[in-house]
């Protein structure tokens, strides 16, 4: 991604006076406005003057530490974008600074070349919040002394991010949460650690927490670590010169290389050998990679998000995971909820991942009957949105018609019996219309309306009493025989035919 820098007003606070006059030729250069301070009170008095658009401290300061100053910043819901610089191998400070809403760190001895993109991305990031509009408080020539617009305000995911967004399906608190959690940590370069059951959604995170970012016009590149030989995954991660192996017949590019200026997502970050722990370790905390074979390191420039659906914390228990990695990688933590924690989401993804399949396969989109979706609901699916997925592409393929049923599904065993009832939806209802419709719709035959009504009552009294009858017909206020009656009469497939399983 080209990084043409769009001009800003920074503020620099160091101690030393030789790397402060160095950081600001570096930047003035640039065409940023720059002043700078040797201390905290200094830097207090230039806040409360203007407002920057940048600010750079070194983390120990004569009269406390950087990330005083960073603290102050984010609880005045200030808009200052800061890049704290820490001495080197002290992987604490800069976690906490993420941690504390840093949006990144560079360590000493300081990279130029680093600072210099670290600031760019700082200044996009903060330009893709304000709209892309340049303020009056982005133009060199200080001071200002106004204010750069509402800093309260919630960042805008950049419309590849809403998209991105969309992509996640589903309306339960748990989504809705991660969804917001999302937008909010997109745009610092904190590094992201989304833990979940397989089949959950994490890539789809992933890709969402880089579409909502600054860098969403940089590459995106995934990798699954268990994938790649052993022998192969330092070429694979870092690059490889001529000859530094037998086949290493012309320079290539590693993983590092290939996402410079976007995201590296690290899919199964568990399963990456020891050794390679150590080595990514160490381009974490340098920030630097040395292609194999290659006697120079280059910088990158690169945001970091994994995920696993191993217990992590469990494999640093048990030694096969680098706690120090674990830190550095865990900075922010995602996780990903599984489908049976938001049932309630199921007729809403069922029917996103229909309306999509059948826009590959180019078909039209069948009309579901709700015995599917109570099938469906009354299976574990341990595989979640994944196994969903699957399920309803085999549905499609067998399907001869316009309606999808649950014999479709090739697993005529544990289907539900047929309803007497008139249980089809319409296909002019669309499908799930009867269990998606709003209140307020007139819908095209009230009794499947109905049923369709009764049927999710049900269900969710009965998986909150684990499908004990007896219980979930006291909590509807039903004797059993009424609940029996019912749960057959609406063809809602049990785990057992015990009442008191
Ligand atoms: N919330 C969701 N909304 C819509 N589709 C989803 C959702 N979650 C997962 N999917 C779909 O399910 C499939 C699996 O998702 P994804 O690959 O992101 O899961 P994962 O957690 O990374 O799985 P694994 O751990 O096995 O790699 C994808 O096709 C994805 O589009």
């Amino acid at each position: 991604m080209p990084n043409a820098p769009s001009p800003a007003s920074v503020l620099v606070v160091d101690d030393e006076p030789d790397l402060r006059t160095l950081y600001e030729l570096t930047l003035l250069r640039e065409g940023h406005a720059v002043v700078a301070a040797p201390d905290i009170t200094q830097a207090r008095e230039w806040l409360a003057q203007q407002r920057f658009d940048v600010v750079i401290s070194d983390m120990r300061l004569p009269d406390g530490l950087g990330l005083d100053l960073l603290r102050e910043i984010g609880d005045a819901q200030r808009s200052e974008k800061c890049i704290v610089i820490t001495a080197y191998g002290s992987a604490e400070n800069a976690v906490e600074s993420l941690k504390a809403g840093a949006f990144d760190y560079l360590t000493k001895p300081v990279d130029l070349k680093q600072l210099r993109s670290a600031v760019t991305a700082a200044v996009r990031s903060l330009r893709d919040q304000q709209g892309g509009a340049l303020n009056g408080a982005a133009t060199p020539g200080l001071p200002q002394g106004g204010a750069t617009g509402d800093v309260s305000r919630k960042p805008e995911a950049p419309s590849s991010g809403t998209q991105s967004l969309r992509r996640i399906v589903g309306n339960s608190p748990s989504i809705t949460q991660i969804k917001s959690r999302i937008e909010k940590v997109a745009s610092s370069m904190a590094p992201v650690l989304i833990l979940g059951e397989s089949g959950t959604g994490k890539e789809l995170v992933a890709r969402a927490v880089h579409d909502c970012s600054h860098r969403n016009a940089g590459p995106f590149v995934a990798v699954n670590c268990g994938a790649i030989p052993e022998n192969l995954i330092e070429a694979e991660f870092f690059g490889a010169r001529k000859g530094a192996y037998t086949g290493a017949t012309a320079d290539r590019e590693g993983y590092f290389q290939a996402a410079r200026g976007g995201t590296l997502f690290l899919d199964e970050i568990g399963d990456l050998p020891l050794a390679m722990q150590a080595k990514l370790l160490r381009v974490i905390q340098e920030r630097r990679v040395r292609a194999l074979g290659g006697v120079q390191e280059e910088a990158v420039d690169v945001r970091l998000v994994s995920a696993t659906h191993r217990d992590l914390g469990g494999l640093v228990q048990s030694g096969q995971f680098r706690q120090d990695l674990f830190y550095r990688l865990n900075v922010i933590g995602l996780r990903t909820p599984a489908l049976r924690e938001r049932r309630d989401d199921l007729p809403m993804l069922v029917n996103a991942l229909l309306v999509r399949l059948c826009a590959e396969s180019g078909q039209n989109v069948p009309s579901l009957s709700p015995r599917v979706l109570a099938w469906l609901q009354s299976r574990e699916l341990p595989g979640n949105v994944r196994e969903l997925e699957n399920l309803l592409q085999r549905a499609l393929a067998l399907s001869n018609g316009d309606t999808l049923e649950p014999e479709d599904f090739g697993e005529s065993d544990d289907l539900p019996e047929q309803p007497t009832q008139p249980d089809e939806l319409s296909p002019t209802s669309g499908h799930m219309g009867a269990s998606t419709a709003s209140p307020t719709d007139i819908p095209p035959d009230l009794q499947t309306y109905l049923d369709e009504q009764e049927r999710q009552v049900l269900l969710k009294a009965l998986r909150e009493c684990d499908f004990n009858r007896t219980a979930a017909a006291a909590r509807l206020g039903l004797n059993l025989r009424q609940m029996r009656y019912r749960i057959q009469r609406l063809g809602i497939a049990m785990p057992s035919d015990d009442d008191d399983t």
